[in-house]
Order: structure tokens, then C-alpha cells, then sequence
């Protein structure tokens, strides 16, 4: 295999300044790592979404530290290119200490190049505390799953104009406490566009419409096998990727092509 050069923060930075979309995947194991980073993929997340697609559970809480090493030490060998960013578990992150500890983890054990957690300005402390230490952090906001039995439901966020300053007051603190990247999931495709316009770091999407630098689904979902999609409960966003594609290398190769290309999302994956 050819040398080639590995996503980082500066790349990011470059591809949302050239208008260049940045395809985004789930990956738990190291036979769709391969796949991923051969087909293109430029942000491999190990998120705490392997809980439900991986652990069966029907919530994201009961994902520990442990897992998120276990998976991005399954994949990170396999990640040639691809920027490896692994999910700070449901309250591995409550305190300064538990986030640095937690955070440590992921990068040392697991070789996970960013971390990222879920909140608003009530994180922001935290973002700071890891940011000036050195560990890059994209901060998650819109839905927060790990807010479900508070939630009750997962639901789209930011929907009333109240909530929407809100969430864009909150992606300019979280930047400005070092956040070096913003995930939005499940916001109103205005809002998702307005939250970009504003931001000097890359923007990645779920749900959140075509306005932003990139572009993130889970795995299982584009490949059609997910629980949520087998029983018909699949979120509005999702795109079924196998449906054109004769095996997986092209069902992911066709998702990063449509990324790219902005083919994906359509008016009919957006809120
Ligand atoms: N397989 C899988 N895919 C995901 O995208 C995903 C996970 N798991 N687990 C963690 C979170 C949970 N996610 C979800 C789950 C359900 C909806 C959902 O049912 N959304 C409704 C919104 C209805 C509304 O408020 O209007 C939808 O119709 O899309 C959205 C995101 C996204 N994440
Ligand atoms: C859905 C993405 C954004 C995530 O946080 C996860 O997979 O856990
Ligand atoms: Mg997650």
C-alpha cells in the first residue's frame, strides 16, 4: 500500500474552506475500517451508537470507555487516511478529571485523534480543560441521545426560533473554549446552515441538512442491516446505500461519491 497522507485538523479546516464536503461514517470493526478508508471516507467516528447497532441495547447510556477503546483499537490499524474520532461515553466526561482521564484513553489506547461529547455552553469548561491540553474535541449538539431519559424521545432539536439562537449561541462559546470541530444531529437544515455560516471550524451533519462541511451516518444504516431500519423505524436521514450496489466497498463508495458530489442529503432526508 502507497503512502498516503492522513486526514487531520488542518485538512479539515482546508476542505471546509475549499468547499470540498467531508464524508463522515460509523465503524466498529477492522473489515469495514479497510473498506472505509479504501473507499474515501475522510472521518471514521467510533461513536457510542455501537451500544445500539453493535450491544442491541435501545439507548446509547450503558456504552463505557472500555468499549469505545475496545472498537477503536479494532480499527485503528486498518485507518490508513482516515481521520480516527472516538465518542466520549454517556458521563465519562461529568468532571475535568473523568474527560482528561477518559480522554487519554481513547488517544493513547485507542489512537483516536479527537474526541468528541455532547452539550452546549455547560460543557464548555470541559472543551477548554482538554483543548489546551492537546486533545482536539468536536462538540455534539442538537440531539444529544445520551439526554434520552431526559428526552424521552429522540427528537429534532432547535426547532422553535428560541432554540435555535440558543443552539447558535452555544456553537460559538463551544469554538471559542477550543472546540475544534461541531457535530450537529437532528436540527432543522436552516439552522444547520445558519450554525455553519457562523462557525470557523468544520461543521459535520446528521439530520441536519445540506448547508453544513460535512456529512455523518452510521454504518449499518447506509448498509440497510441497523435495528432501527429492520424494524422500519428508520430516522428520516437515513439513505440505504446497498439499494444500487452489488457489495459493500460500493455501497460506501457510492455514500462518500454523494457527500461530495451533495447528492446526499435531498430535501427528503432534511428537516
Ligand atoms: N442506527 C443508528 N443510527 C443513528 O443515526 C443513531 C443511532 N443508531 N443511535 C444513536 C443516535 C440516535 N439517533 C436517532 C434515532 C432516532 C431518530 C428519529 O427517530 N428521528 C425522527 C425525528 C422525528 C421528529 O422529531 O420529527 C425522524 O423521523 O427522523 C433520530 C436520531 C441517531 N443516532
Ligand atoms: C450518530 C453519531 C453522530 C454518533 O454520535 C454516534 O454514532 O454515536
Ligand atoms: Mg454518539
Amino acid at each position: 500500500m502507497d503512502m498516503v497522507k492522513s486526514v487531520n485538523v488542518a485538512e479539515l479546516h482546508r476542505m471546509r474552506a475549499a468547499g470540498e464536503k467531508i464524508a463522515c461514517l460509523t465503524c466498529y470493526d477492522a473489515s469495514f475500517a479497510l473498506i472505509e478508508d479504501r473507499a474515501g471516507v475522510d472521518f471514521v467516528l467510533v461513536g457510542d451508537s455501537l451500544g445500539m447497532v453493535i450491544h442491541g441495547r435501545s439507548t446509547t447510556t450503558a456504552v463505557t470507555v472500555d468499549d469505545i477503546v475496545y472498537h477503536c483499537r479494532a480499527i485503528k490499524d486498518s485507518l490508513k487516511r482516515a481521520y480516527l474520532v472516538a465518542d466520549l461515553p454517556f458521563l465519562s466526561y461529568a468532571t475535568r478529571e473523568r474527560a482528561l482521564d477518559a480522554s487519554q484513553r481513547l488517544m493513547q489506547e485507542g489512537g483516536a485523534k479527537m474526541v468528541k461529547l455532547e452539550g452546549g455552553r455547560e460543557q464548555a469548561d470541559i472543551v477548554e480543560y482538554l483543548s489546551v491540553r492537546g486533545v482536539p474535541v468536536c462538540a455534539h449538539l442538537g440531539l444529544q441521545p445520551q439526554l434520552i431519559h431526559k428526552l424521552g424521545a429522540f427528537k429534532v432539536q432547535g426547532r422553535d426560533e428560541a432554540a435555535a439562537s440558543a443552539m447558535a449561541r452555544d456553537a460559538r462559546l463551544l469554538e471559542e473554549a477550543g472546540a475544534d470541530c461541531l457535530l450537529l444531529e437532528c436540527v432543522p437544515a436552516d439552522l444547520g446552515r445558519r450554525i455553519t455560516e457562523a462557525a470557523t471550524v468544520p461543521v459535520i451533519g446528521i439530520g441536519a441538512g445540506a448547508g453544513v462541511d460535512g456529512q455523518m451516518l452510521v454504518l449499518q444504516d447506509i448498509l440497510n442491516i441497523s435495528p432501527m431500519v429492520t424494524v422500519g423505524r428508520s430516522p428520516r436521514f437515513v439513505q440505504n446505500f446497498m439499494a444500487q450496489a452489488s457489495d459493500i466497498e460500493t455501497a460506501v463508495a457510492a455514500y462518500v461519491q454523494a457527500v461530495k458530489s451533495g447528492a446526499y442529503p435531498a430535501v427528503e432526508h432534511c428537516f
